[in-house]
């Protein structure tokens, strides 16, 4: 899905209304529509409904909002925010088809009754200009105090489509958005994340053709994404055509992630996968993973890195240690290979502690840091947002894929393009998670993908299983092991 500005949305709303396609009244009433089908499916009409309304558009989607739900025997009351601004035209229009009376609100003087309250925030929507202050401030401030169901109608009043909020600005923190259309960059983001809640996205209708026509450098992965791109398995192969992943890593005590990685790129179809780590490693891993070979690096740490065949992927970093003998292997190993391979956990550490390593990096190379991490190898932001667009130069600079993982994991692809990832949960927050990835996306590089490719589709898998392990075992109980054993659910689905 492409995810546009504010100013695009408006134009392409404009056009669509320049073009007679629709008329700006009857988008407001199609927003309605679809807020009120979507509310109508989750909630009884034994609850009452708050709607707090601006004068702006966002505040006309909320008193048709008010009057569908009327209509239909809801427990309506709508509430207007007391300004010296007019009301825009539809939403004069929406005022005056309201058959109840409203009340017109200054700062916190309304009462909500909290039992089975839903409050609707409508007041500002994509155009607002300015962080919010005066009576404004007031009503949200006084809102986010009241113990109720919470939903913003197209994005949180107080929140900008396109940039971050500051640590204490004022927004309505909502427990679910209901968003025309497309993603808001900034709900993409851990700072305005928190404020949006869950995000539904509603199709109000604007020209496909138009959004098509809009240029865009981020965009979200989506379940086509890897309906479209999954190769699906040739009944006639071998598994000769399902590549060699080769996972690289542990030190004493983390042999645990080197056979995270190791099962995950087995669970994601790799035709043969091999770990190399010090030599303790081995029963550990063949018992564990029988299905992987192993290849001793060293006695005591990494030392030595001798990849016993040709045609492979490597994937190297978890556990990996940053013992002197290992830093050379490793520095050894980046001068020797020339196909893209998968970087993480102590392989960017490595490279943080000496820079010059980045211009080693095998072209369209996947790096794979935390922030924290990602801080280590190219600096401090004041934001995430701030960090993805350092993400973007960098990826373009070295010619590598960069994946931030986080809330929304963010993927930036050599050519400046971003991809946000919006599988995934809390859950997922916990050690192990990122060696699961590291070994889903070397596996699904070794079968064949192009890098941008098995990026993308591994970011979704990884956070899809993360979801299904939630479902299963909690987001408390849920561990990486989880994780890898509900990969097999992904692709059922995608076999169904
Ligand atoms: N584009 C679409 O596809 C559709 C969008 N819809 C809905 O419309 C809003 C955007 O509506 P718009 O009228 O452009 O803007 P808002 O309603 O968000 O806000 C404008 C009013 O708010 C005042 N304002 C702005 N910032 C502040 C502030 N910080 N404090 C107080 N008041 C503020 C502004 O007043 P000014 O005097 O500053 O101009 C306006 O009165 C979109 O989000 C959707 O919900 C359509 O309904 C369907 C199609
Ligand atoms: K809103």
């Amino acid at each position: 899905m492409k995810i546009l500005t504010s100013t695009q949305i408006k134009e392409c709303a404009n056009q669509s209304i320049q073009s007679e396609i629709t008329t700006s009244l009857e988008l407001m009433e199609s927003s309605a529509l679809a807020c009120f089908e979507w509310l109508k499916s989750r909630y009884s009409n034994e609850h009452n409904y708050y709607i707090f309304c601006g004068k702006g558009n966002n505040g006309g989607d909320g008193l048709a909002l008010a009057r569908l739900l009327y209509n239909e025997n809801f427990n309506v009351e709508a509430f207007i925010i007391q300004s010296s601004a007019d009301f825009s035209e539809d939403t004069q229009i929406n005022f005056d088809k309201f058959p109840k009376s409203v009340y017109f609100i200054e700062g916190d003087d309304f009462e909500v009754t909290e039992e089975k309250a839903i409050i609707i925030d409508a007041l500002f929507g994509t155009g607002l200009n300015k962080k919010l202050k005066g009576e404004a401030e007031k009503i949200v401030s006084k809102l986010n105090e009241i113990n109720a169901i919470k939903i913003s109608i197209d994005i949180p009043s107080g929140l900008f489509a396109d940039s971050l909020p500051e640590e204490n600005q004022i927004v309505f923190r909502a427990d679910e958005t209901l968003t025309f259309e497309f993603y808001k960059r900034s709900f993409l983001h851990l700072e305005a994340a928190q404020y949006a809640g869950k995000i539904h996205v509603l199709d109000i209708g604007l020209d496909k053709n138009l959004i098509e026509n809009e240029k865009t450098d981020n965009y979200l992965i989506e379940y086509s994404h890897f309906e479209k791109n999954y190769k699906r398995r040739n009944p006639f192969s071998n598994k000769g055509n399902f590549g060699k992943a080769i996972i690289i890593g542990g030190s004493y005590g983390k042999i645990g992630s080197i056979t995270l990685s190791t099962l995950s790129a087995l669970r994601v179809g790799t035709g043969l996968v091999f770990t190399g780590a010090p030599e303790y490693g081995s029963l550990v891993l063949q018992t564990i993973a029988p299905e992987a070979m192993f290849f001793s690096c060293g006695d005591k740490y990494i030392e030595d890195i001798q990849i016993p065949f040709e045609n492979y992927t490597i994937g190297i970093g978890p556990g990996l240690g940053t013992e002197a003998t290992t830093k050379m292997a490793f520095e050894k190993m980046l001068e020797n290979e020339n196909n893209p391979m998968v970087l993480d956990a102590d392989a960017l550490n490595i490279i943080s502690e000496n820079k010059d390593l980045l211009n080693l990096i095998p072209k369209y190379s996947i790096i794979t840091p935390h922030p924290k991490e990602f801080e280590r190898l190219f600096g401090k932001t004041n934001s995430t947002l701030e960090q993805c667009e350092l993400a973007r130069k960098k990826a373009k600079e070295y010619e590598i894929v960069i994946v931030i993982k986080g809330h929304n994991t963010a993927i930036l692809l050599p050519e400046g393009t971003c991809y946000y990832n919006a599988t995934g949960n809390a859950g997922m927050a916990k050690g192990g998670s990122g060696d699961v990835l590291t070994g889903i996306i070397t596996g699904l590089l070794a079968q064949g993908y192009d890098s941008k490719l098995a990026t993308i589709l591994g970011v979704y898998i990884h956070g899809k299983a993360g979801d299904y392990a939630y479902e299963k075992f909690s987001q408390e109980s849920m561990t990486a092991q989880g994780i890898i054993q509900c990969l097999s659910d992904v692709f059922l689905e995608l076999n169904k």
